[in-house]
């Protein structure tokens, strides 16, 4: 590991670093800090979680001449989450330079960002829609921008965002510096990349897995009607501090959020077709752990980075590799360990393949818990709250009334009494999952491969979609589904082919 010092970086921002903690650059920091510091450009890949954001963010800041009122650098990310996320971690970096940032994105007033964009801010984060809207009304000038980065290039481009982002280059001087992350780059991606790139350094952190090791993947195998009881019974056993669930759709992710109330878990959901404040307070309860579980569609997938997260479960598996990836990678950062467990349907397996061969990484099938190995895992947890309550030693209150008790009744009883009242005893209530579709048997990819199970003659049975039953992402209802697309939500129109680079989806707006 290098120390930040070795990499020629300014005495202002090694101070910001040492303030955030950072004290050795991180694999993918040390291969690229260099490069970008002399001005080349960088594609950039290294798995979730090592540090992909200061890769870009450190070098960028440098740049930046604070007495120069230009916007001299602007970062574009896929979800408005994302944006916010990587403008507070710049504005870390930048602190002692004083470089005023600005995040623009959809749902929030456009007024507000325009009076903002006025005082002269130096860097601007975005995500392309709100961007283009800033440029066809002429607030945001872009002429002077130095640098420009795309944080999550592939899920930008390969989701047809190649459009907005040709549409934003255009404005952007073609004397600049490209820099381009992500944690997964699939071919065509990187072919895409390199034509608006300019003889970029491809760093490439290798590993023997595109997943982290720090992350114990399982499956479970479950027919659909059965999910949610297992999940249930899984989370009784696991008791995560934080967990992320991720459904496939809005109204999985719903009904999911609800069901989960119901039976007395604290969670919340967050999709695109919410208004920006609620995204916002979901989010932030859930970082200050106000909320246990956050259940989410991909708008969640990428780039958050959300200290704690302790268990991913994909409650549906996802469609692309890439998003498993992505999605488990929301645990198990910075070094962390973490867990994730993807529930499949028996004729989903095929994807479940699909993904191992892509991250190179089996995952272990767990058996579902059972009724009582969940109850088992609920007493656990209150015989350790018993335990605390009495180690606080605070029951001067307590004590008279107890030796009350003590006289009528058995002291066994009485502490079995006090268990059971602390456990969360198997809930049956009654709850609303609707079926989702299974995924439609998949054919393989044209990159090869063995053993799919993608010639089942599968189509006919999933209403003879012919998309190949890819549904929209980031919290798309899945292609077909009666409801219109969320404008924010960047579903996908086509579902083309992944490896075709022709996918559209709306744009964040
Ligand atoms: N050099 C460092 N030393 C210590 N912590 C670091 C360092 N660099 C980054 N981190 C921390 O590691 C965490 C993950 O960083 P970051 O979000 O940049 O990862 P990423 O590679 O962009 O992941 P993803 O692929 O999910 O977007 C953050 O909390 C960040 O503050
Ligand atoms: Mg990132």
């Amino acid at each position: 590991m290098t120390n930040f010092s070795e990499l020629n970086i300014s005495e202002s921002t090694l101070r910001s670093l040492k303030r955030m903690g950072f004290e050795e650059a991180t694999p993918i920091q040390e291969g690229t800090i260099k490069f970008a510091l002399a001005g080349r450009d960088v594609l950039g890949q290294a798995q979730t979680g090592t540090g992909k954001t200061a890769a870009f963010g450190i070098p960028l800041i440098e740049k930046i001449d604070p007495k120069n009122p230009n916007i001299q650098a602007l970062i574009i990310a896929p979800t408005r989450e994302l944006a916010i996320q990587v403008s507070e971690e710049l504005y870390k970096i930048g602190y002692d330079k004083r470089i005023k940032l600005l995040s623009v994105y959809g749902g929030q007033e456009i007024g507000r960002q325009i009076r903002a964009l006025k005082n002269n801010p130096q860097i601007i984060v975005g995500t392309p829609g709100r961007i283009q809207d800033h440029i066809n009304r002429r607030t945001l000038k872009l002429d002077g921008v130095q640098t420009l980065v795309l944080d999550e290039a592939d899920e930008m481009l390969n989701m047809g965002f190649i459009d907005d982002i040709n549409a934003i280059l255009e404005n952007v001087p073609k004397e600049r510096q490209t820099l381009l992350f992500s944690a997964t780059m699939p071919p065509a991606i990187q072919k895409i990349a390199q034509t608006f790139m300019n003889e970029p350094e491809n760093v490439k952190i290798k590993s023997k897995e595109m997943t982290v090791e720090n992350i114990e993947q399982f499956f479970v195998k479950a027919q659909e009607r059965e999910k949610f009881d297992v999940l249930t019974r899984i989370l009784n056993v696991h008791q995560p501090e934080l967990a992320i669930i991720f459904g496939r759709t809005k109204r999985r992710v719903d009904e999911l959020s609800q069901a989960l109330s119901i039976r007395g878990y604290v969670a919340e959901g967050i999709h695109g077709d919410l208004s920006q404040a609620k995204r916002m307070s979901v989010l932030r309860q859930f970082k200050e752990n106000k909320i246990d579980i956050l259940v989410a569609t991909d708008v969640a997938a990428r780039g958050l980075d959300i200290s704690g997260v302790t268990h991913v479960y994909n409650f549906d598996i996802p469609q692309d590799p890439e998003s498993y990836v992505h999605r488990i990678g929301r645990t198990g950062r910075a070094g962390k360990s973490g867990l994730a467990v993807t529930f499949v349907t028996p004729r989903e397996m095929g994807y479940l393949r699909i993904v191992e061969e892509t991250t190179k990484k089996r995952m272990t099938p767990l058996r579902p818990p059972t009724e009582s190995e969940a109850l088992v895992g609920q007493q656990k947890v209150a015989m350790e709250k018993l335990i605390e309550i009495v180690q606080a030693n605070d029951l001067n209150d307590y004590r008279i009334l107890a030796n009350e008790l003590l006289e009528e009744h058995n002291a066994v009883d009485l502490v079995a009494a006090a268990i059971k009242s602390m456990t969360k005893e198997p809930d049956e209530t009654p709850v609303t999952i609707s079926e989702e579709r299974p995924l439609p048997m998949r054919k393989e990819r044209s990159s090869g491969g063995r053993g799919r199970s993608g010639d089942r003659g599968g189509r006919r049975d999933f209403g003879g979609r012919r998309d190949g039953g890819r549904g929209r992402r980031e919290g798309g209802r899945r292609e077909g589904a009666s409801a219109g697309a969320s404008r924010d939500g960047g579903s996908r129109r086509d579902g083309g082919r992944r490896d075709s680079g022709s996918r559209r989806r709306r744009k964040e707006d």
